[in-house]
């Protein structure tokens, strides 16, 4: 049974939150989900209770999913040789059956466990509603199949979703002009949405603590990054692999204005409240200019 001792500790966390509850109600945020958190039953349910939270809170969530380990668990099992360039899955006619099956797979069980907390939940594809229309993207020049960069998103269908209460769940899956599917890339996928929705913030869960300065040395955790400071960093040879797009989207997100990225990690049970409604923010925060800075450290 709980002491005094853990009620008053219980009523002054509650306490904590009560300035962030009022500052980001009514403002969307775009989270994208992948990574371990997204393998990890206990992790997955946590992810999902915490969403559930910030849109019973007053946030207006999305939710962009990944899901690459289970695609190329499943391309295995049918035996599709898997070949990622440049961080983006070389996608063949097969490739792109699988890829599709799975992630709808996914898009439906999260609405599942949404539902199942009392949050109302729309899973879609980036098909559906012409939510994401792409051309075929090019690695380098190089032809990588049916992988698609995002030309437009049709937001029509996210805000009836999202005036109407639901929570959109989507899956990078999108159209061509000829109303072929594309495979796209998640980050890629929360970055041109986030964009579109006019977010306030775009929250990326995954595998690492955050963005680190030397990527061999874990004291050197970056917990602010100003654009120029992150437009130095990608240039200083120290950031690699999926981090490096995933900077590039969240300094573009910015410019387009998005007023703040996070990248999280998403292996920390409740990473998203632990972010938001307490006064020590973890993982790295990406901000769009000195004034947000300055805001955010007085207010
Ligand atoms: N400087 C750095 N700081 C943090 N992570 C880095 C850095 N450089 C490279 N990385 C790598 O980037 C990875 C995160 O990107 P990625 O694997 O694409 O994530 P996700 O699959 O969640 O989208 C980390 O696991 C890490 O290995
Ligand atoms: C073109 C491309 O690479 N698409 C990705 C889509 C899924 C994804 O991005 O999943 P994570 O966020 O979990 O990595 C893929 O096929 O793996």
């Amino acid at each position: 049974m709980d002491t005094m001792q853990d009620l008053l500790q219980k009523a002054s966390v509650l306490n904590e939150a009560l300035p962030y509850i009022r500052k980001f109600s009514g403002k969307t945020i775009v989270v994208k989900y992948g990574g371990s958190a997204m393998v990890e039953h206990e992790l997955k349910k946590n992810v999902i209770r915490d969403v559930a939270l910030l849109k019973l809170v007053g946030f207006r969530p999305i939710i962009v999913h990944g899901g690459g380990k289970e695609i190329t668990k499943w391309t295995g099992k049918v035996g599709i040789e898997t070949k990622f360039i440049n961080g983006l899955r070389v996608t063949d006619k097969d490739t792109m059956e699988v890829a599709e099956m799975v992630l709808n797979k996914i898009n439906k069980g999260l609405v599942s466990m949404m539902e199942k907390v009392g949050v109302k939940a729309v899973g879609i594809s980036g098909k559906d509603g012409s939510v994401l229309r792409v051309k075929k993207k090019l690695s380098k020049g190089e032809d990588i199949g049916f992988v698609g960069e995002v030309t437009k998103v049709n937001t029509e269908l996210l805000n009836t979703l999202l005036d109407n209460d639901f929570v959109p769940v989507i899956c990078p899956i999108g159209s061509d002009d000829e109303y072929h599917s594309y495979n796209i890339n998640a980050d890629d996928a929360a970055c041109a949405i986030a964009t579109a929705v006019g977010a306030s913030k775009l929250v990326f869960l995954t595998d690492i603590e955050g963005v680190y300065r030397d990527p061999q040395d874990k004291s050197t955790l970056i917990s602010e990054l100003s654009i120029p400071e992150a437009e130095e960093l990608l240039g200083s040879g120290n950031i690699g692999g999926g981090m490096l797009p995933k900077i590039q989207n969240c300094v573009d997100a910015i410019k387009s204005g998005v007023s703040r990225v996070h990248i999280l990690d998403g292996r920390i049970p409740h990473c998203l409240l632990l972010e938001f409604y307490t006064n020590k923010g973890i993982g790295t925060a990406i901000i769009g200019d000195e004034e947000e800075r300055f805001y955010n450290e007085n207010e």
